[in-house]
């Protein structure tokens, strides 16, 4: 589904990604895990297109590398950032919409004067929040405004509004930051509901209850370089990941 390779970035001196090859595969929750500064969200920002780099990047077979933000966006990747951005006085169901703005096919004209199309399309984008919110269990408090609702909350509708594009696959940079236990908890079965309804997550994540917890597959990274990959199992026993990363060893229930 999606296909690193040989990603290299370099800030001035800096090797922040280093000759990096990997896949995701389709419907899989996949962690990329590693130190703080090992190169995760620079990754991310490859896939993206917001980071020149070296190398390819490849969604369904077809090579993005080129490709503008937008268009990236178009042919299924979807992406929510590390500091969440929550516009508070503006309800759930119009924070969820502002997320189908890569997809609108109405202009200034249209809104101005009303025209169908404008109609048309603010209605998709009504009925696509409003799958979004069902997915995620938020549909009760989609007329709330965003701004009164607790952190946890906000974090979902962060991640609802990534989803508004109808990705393929979703980026979720360190979601569980920021966030108690119990909203982790809730947070990652929803992750697990998105992967189950089709949609491929890339998660960030130092929180390794939930990595271990919800990853079909998990790739470690430090200084931007591969040093393992496979499943929670391979990954926690790997000596090279325990002196890395993790410190001690870690049990997989
Ligand atoms: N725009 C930039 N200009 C210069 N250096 C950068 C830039 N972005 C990131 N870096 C550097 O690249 C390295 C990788 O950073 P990155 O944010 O990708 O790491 P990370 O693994 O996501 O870290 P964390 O877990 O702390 O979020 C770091 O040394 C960082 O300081």
């Amino acid at each position: 589904m999606l296909k690193l390779e040989n990603i290299s970035v370099r800030f001035s001196g800096l090797v922040a990604v280093d000759n990096l090859t990997m896949e995701v595969k389709d419907k899989t929750i996949h962690s990329l895990i590693g130190p703080n500064g090992a190169g995760k969200t620079t990754v991310f920002n490859a896939i993206s297109g917001l980071v020149k780099h070296d190398g390819r990047v490849l969604l369904d077979g077809k090579d993005i590398t080129h490709l503008p933000v937008h268009k990236r966006v178009y042919h299924g990747l979807g992406r929510s950032f590390q500091n969440i951005i929550i516009f508070k006085y503006m309800t759930v169901l119009q924070n969820l919409m502002l997320g189908y703005h890569s997809k609108l096919q109405y202009n200034h004209f249209d809104e101005i004067v009303y025209t169908n199309r404008f109609t048309l399309e603010e209605r998709k984008a009504r009925l696509r929040a409003i799958e979004v919110a069902d997915l995620l269990g938020i549909k009760t408090i989609l007329g709330v405004y965003a701004g009164t609702l607790p952190y946890g909350f906000q974090k979902l509708i962060d991640v609802g509004r990534a989803l508004m594009t109808e990705p393929k696959i979703l980026l979720l940079d360190e979601p569980a930051a920021g966030l108690t236990e119990k909203e982790s908890d809730i947070l990652k079965e929803k992750i697990i509901r998105i992967r189950d309804n089709g949609i491929t997550v890339f998660l960030i994540e130092h929180d390794m209850r939930m990595v271990l917890d919800i990853s079909d597959r998990i790739t470690v990274i430090n200084f931007g370089k591969k040093i393992a990959e496979g499943t929670t199992q391979d990954v926690v026993n790997n000596e090279e990941v325990i002196k890395a990363y993790l410190g001690t060893a870690v049990t997989v229930q």
